[in-house]
């Protein structure tokens, strides 16, 4: 199956910004018990290409991508580590280049119709709206979907469990991105159970 396929069966695809290592797996089990075998690894932390690694080797059935990734020495790492795509706030044509070479599913962020067209010409069709609800969310995709018909979103910032289900209405969204369902003090206590409640939630706002 494509990645995009894939996600957009998933249809919400947890955000992660993990400290400790040993967490990833569990937190990875967590949410595909939830229904939402997925998790968008950030770089924001030193324990990124190590959490991808563990989740990509001891559950090959989740769809584990890696985000916040800005440069092209990132991309490598999270590719190495097991990372299925590579996903970034912005666009960095640089990274969009590297992982179209490699054959790397690449999702760079997108804020404008300039930056649309510029994911255009690099020769993509399918990008991240970010920060989707600082830059109009819902009524910004629907304007976008005017001029860029055959291009597809991935919204994320700002979607929770409240507004989720009227992006994945739009036709032009594939799938969102969200990190309300992992809370950064759920993660470091390590309330699987909880975590895995609010992944069900986000599950059921998806019309499979
Ligand atoms: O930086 C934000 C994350 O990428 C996702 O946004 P969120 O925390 O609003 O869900
Ligand atoms: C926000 C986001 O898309 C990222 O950090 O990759």
């Amino acid at each position: 199956m494509e990645i995009r396929e894939k996600l957009a069966s998933i249809g919400i695809i947890p955000v992660i910004k993990i400290n400790d290592p040993e967490k990833a797996v569990p937190l990875a089990k967590a949410l595909k018990n939830g229904g939402l075998p997925a998790a968008e690894v950030t770089f924001r932390t030193a324990a990124a290409a190590e959490a991808i690694h563990r989740i990509a080797k001891e559950l090959p059935d989740v769809c584990v991508c890696a985000g916040t990734v800005l440069t092209v020495e990132t991309a490598r790492r999270a590719v190495k580590a097991g990372a299925s795509a590579i996903i970034s706030p912005g666009t960095n044509p640089d990274v969009v280049r590297w992982c179209l070479a490699n054959r790397v599913p690449v999702i760079p962020g997108c804020a404008t119709p300039t930056e649309v067209e510029a994911c255009m010409r690099l020769g993509l069709d399918f990008v991240k709206l970010f920060p989707a609800e600082v830059v109009g969310g819902v009524k910004m995709l629907k304007a976008l979907a005017g001029p860029y018909g055959q291009m597809a979103f991935m919204p994320t910032g700002g979607i929770s469990a409240a507004n989720a289900a009227s992006y994945l209405a739009l036709k032009n969204v594939v799938c969102c991105g969200g990190s309300w369902m992992v809370p950064e003090k759920l993660l470091d206590n390590g309330d699987f159970d909880a975590i895995e409640a609010l992944a069900r939630e986000a599950a059921a706002l998806v019309k499979r």
